[in-house]
């Protein structure tokens, strides 16, 4: 065995990202408009790579074994292996890929981008390379083309940020300067969402009526650049307001569905300054806005007992 492969055999590298939550501006933004999304760090996903001699191998609650049997699923983080090993200059063989999440799949809090970013930052560790954010951007929106179809960008971006962002295609992106803390509620409807469906949908929605449509994507970016405003200004109480509007702009685009709505429907009888859908939407989470941190704590026990299938409270620091 050469000193190289010794080397190899006991050489492991780690790779983590955060996930995320879009506050406003989901599904606009896939048209041109801006929106707003805050890094979720109560959970996450670690890659771990080790040397095994082999083919490319993958343990994930997803599925374990060679990366060539994946199921389709997967296609985009296979693609996204292979274009980071041929950037690394690195073989594709010899790895194993451990991917440990604690982000619920399909419930629109960026799984597919975190697990995507993870795998490249492990990658990149495993070289003893540095990677840029323009890097781990570039090799991630591989993965989330084949996970969304045709994804803005968003979800690759604000998992690889530690504000919150503001984001418009194709534009210099910007971050936001809170005037206040924020504490929010995250729960989950228990519903399994497709963002690449739902996208699609909107989509068909606009070929079908697109005046129509249109100025129902212009009233979410209208709304959005309100949202950064009250952010900035610490007007909780009209950024509630603006969520809610946008959740009435989500539903006109037929991407909320019966169980969410009950849950922002009850979060707002529980005193939530307002409530919406949060990423992809047709299942999935909700995102509330609480008064203070006390009424956050009473708000989530309540959408617990509620039947929510998870609760995350979380406080945005200024
Ligand atoms: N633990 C995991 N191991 C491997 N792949 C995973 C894992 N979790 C998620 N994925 C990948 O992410 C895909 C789920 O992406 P999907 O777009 O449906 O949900 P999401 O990214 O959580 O939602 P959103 O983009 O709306 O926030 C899975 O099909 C799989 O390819
Ligand atoms: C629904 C969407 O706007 C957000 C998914 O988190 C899709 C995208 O921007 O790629």
């Amino acid at each position: 065995m050469s000193a190289e492969k010794v080397t190899a055999t006991e050489k492991t590298a780690i790779g983590i990202a955060h996930s995320k939550v879009i506050l406003i501006g989901e599904h606009a933004v896939v048209h041109g408009q801006p929106a707003i999304a805050i890094p979720f760090p109560l959970i996450g996903v670690e890659t771990v790579i080790e040397y095994v001699p082999g083919t490319v191998k993958m343990d994930s609650t997803f599925y374990h074994g060679p990366l060539h049997h994946a199921p389709k699923e997967l296609e985009g983080i296979v693609s996204c292996v292979e274009d980071s090993c041929e950037y690394l200059g690195i073989p594709y063989e010899d790895l194993l890929i451990r991917i440990n999440s604690s982000v619920p799949p399909g419930k629109g809090l960026g799984s597919s981008a975190s697990v995507a970013i993870s795998v490249i930052r492990s990658l990149f560790n495993y070289c003893n390379k540095e990677c840029s954010v323009e890097e781990l951007l570039n090799l991630a929106n591989v993965a989330e083309t084949y996970a969304h179809g045709a994804p803005s960008g968003i979800d690759t971006l604000s998992i690889t940020s530690d504000k919150p962002v503001w984001y418009e295609k194709e534009k210099p992106v910007d971050y936001i300067e809170l005037g206040e803390d924020l504490h929010f509620i995250v729960a989950d409807s228990g519903r399994i969402g497709d963002t690449r469906t739902s996208v699609e949908s909107v989509a068909n929605l606009l070929k079908a009526a697109p005046q129509r449509i249109h100025s129902k994507i212009e009233r979410i970016g209208e709304l959005t650049h309100h949202a950064k405003e009250a952010l900035e200004k610490a007007s909780k109480q009209i950024l509630g307001q603006l969520l809610n509007e946008a959740q009435k702009e989500l539903e006109a685009l037929g991407v909320s569905d019966a169980g969410l709505n009950k849950l922002i429907r009850f979060a707002r009888e529980e005193g939530a300054l307002g409530a919406k859908l949060t990423g992809g939407g047709n299942g999935g989470c909700i995102i509330a806005l609480a008064q203070n941190e006390v009424h956050s704590k009473q708000l989530a026990e309540k959408l617990r007992r509620f039947g929510a299938a998870a609760v995350w409270p979380f406080v945005l620091k200024k």
